[in-house]
């Protein structure tokens, strides 16, 4: 499989043809663009009838084959596949759980630090150790997070001798928990950083590294952000494993999605353009809404970052939406250049007529307050008995309020444990949620990271003079 850039002229990237192996070790394009597969690879009927009951290890293997194609044989995505869901704390791995009739939960927490982002990242970790080691080199990973991918991440590569990492989060807009599960892991090759700012800027910080000529020809930078694609070829996975279970490919199935990168749910899209079937996919959003807007009236305009209860989609920027943008606008790569430049500079577009109605054939979106928030987690623990978190109880009030017939079975992400944001879960339902045992002794363990304010060239110089390989 090869891979090209949104914005159009980066396939020869490092003088390498751009195959899965070159498209997951670079991150992004040297021309600030996203890396997508040529071509979407489509599932017959009876393709993804014959996946009915396979075990997540192997159904993910069946999934990721065409992607990997090139760089990795059959066996060793199998082997991989067994390594990283082989262990998490679910003998499902992504459990989904019925609410009532029409409602259910896909839990997407029972990785090692208890979000959905482990499901990709443990993969990516290994991912990068197989393709390092096969080419001898060494990655210097740059990541922004509002909490979970860096503690997600952090896990994934902490030791490794191939890859170092420098997480750049917001300082004091990640809950406790986030925070101690970046902070508490001490191997040489990580570092934490807390920035001055909001993620969108942390974001900005990382991009702003891949496109400056005094990092990228010291360092070899890696991504493990949704920027790259690894991270989204995983995810796909778990919209068929939901799907298959609710009576795919005979009956469509709709997915509300807690949005915040717009990782998440374009891997949802993927799935479709790979033959799920997908009644509608349901962006939810908090208040920090831009998602919402952009889909509901074609103003992607950013605004002020709010902070809420749900800080891990406290986002404006949502780097995945260039990649819908671009499928749907029509694969031109050279109008998706000019249109992101012109974003860049403004912070507001206007999406085009093509990009609105390619959007709208798939997705829907819904937009909860902190009091709607509040409501769903409610409604889940005293009807359901259900402890959500309240990322996932964004996700529940778009998906309870999307306009979607009776008949069609709704999937609402559970992105987070609960126990990540105490809390506010708490406060809503009464019920203090426990971090499970595999966590171990999160508050009892030595925190470390450094504070850097808030320029882009301090953070730059920390990496520069703190990161031990070179290009
Ligand atoms: C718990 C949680 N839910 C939802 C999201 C949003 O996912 P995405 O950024 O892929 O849209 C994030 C972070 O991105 C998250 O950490
Ligand atoms: N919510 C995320 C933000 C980064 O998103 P990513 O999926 O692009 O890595 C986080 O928890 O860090």
């Amino acid at each position: 499989m090869q891979y090209i850039s949104t914005r159009g002229s980066a396939p020869q990237d490092k003088n390498m043809a751009l195959d899965f192996e070159g498209a997951t070790l670079a991150g992004l394009a040297s021309d600030g663009g996203l890396y997508l597969p040529a071509q979407w690879p489509r599932f017959s009927e009876d393709d993804i009838r014959a996946m009915r009951g396979l075990p997540y290890p192997e159904l993910a293997a069946r999934i990721m084959a065409p992607f990997v194609a090139g760089s990795l044989t059959d066996d060793e995505l199998g082997q991989l596949c067994q390594e990283v869901y082989g262990d998490f704390g679910h003998a499902a791995v992504t459990p989904l759980v019925q609410l009532n009739e029409q409602h259910w939960l896909l839990e997407l927490f029972h990785g090692p630090t208890l979000a959905f982002k482990d499901v990709a990242l443990q993969m990516l970790g290994r991912l990068f150790e197989t393709f390092l080691e096969r080419r001898g080199e060494h990655l210097t990973i740059v990541g922004a997070t509002s909490g979970d991918t860096g503690s997600a991440a952090i896990r994934a590569v902490a030791g490794l001798e191939r890859v170092e990492i420098f997480m750049l989060h917001p300082r004091g807009k990640v809950s406790d928990v986030q925070r101690r599960q970046m902070t508490t892991v001490r191997a040489p090759n990580v570092h934490n950083l807390a920035i001055e700012g909001s993620f969108d800027d942390a974001q900005a910080h990382v991009k702003a590294m891949f496109a400056d000529a005094s990092v990228t020809k010291t360092l070899n930078l890696g991504a493990v952000n949704s920027i790259n694609w690894a991270r989204l070829m995983a995810q796909v996975v778990y919209y068929f494993y939901a799907g298959l279970q609710l009576g795919a490919p005979d009956r469509a199935a709709a997915y509300s999605v807690p949005t915040g990168n717009f990782g998440d749910i374009f891997a949802g899209y993927v799935a479709s353009k790979m033959g799920l079937p997908i009644e509608q996919l349901i962006v939810a959003t908090n208040v920090n809404d831009i998602l919402h807007r952009a889909l509901k009236d074609g103003d992607y305009s950013t605004g002020t970052t709010t902070p809420t209860i749900t800080p891990s989609m406290d986002i404006q920027v949502s780097s995945n939406f260039e990649r819908l943008l671009f499928d749907v606008g029509g694969r031109d790569g050279h109008a998706m250049a000019e249109q992101m430049r012109a974003f860049e500079k403004s912070r507001a577009m206007q999406l085009t007529n093509s990009q609105r109605e390619g959007a709208s054939a798939l997705f829907t979106s819904g937009r909860a307050d902190q009091e709607e928030t509040t409501r769903a987690l409610q409604w889940a623990y005293r009807n359901c008995g259900q402890v959500i978190d309240p990322h996932t109880g964004v996700g529940l009030h778009a998906a309870q309020n999307a306009d979607i017939g009776a008949d069609v079975p709704i999937v609402t992400l559970a992105t987070a444990h609960p126990a990540k944001f105490p809390d506010a879960v708490e406060r809503a339902t009464g019920v203090r949620p426990a971090l499970p045992a595999r966590v171990g002794d999160l508050f009892g363990r030595e925190e470390a990271m450094v504070e850097i304010g808030g320029d882009y060239e301090a953070a730059r110089d920390f990496v520069l003079s703190n990161a031990s390989a070179s290009a």
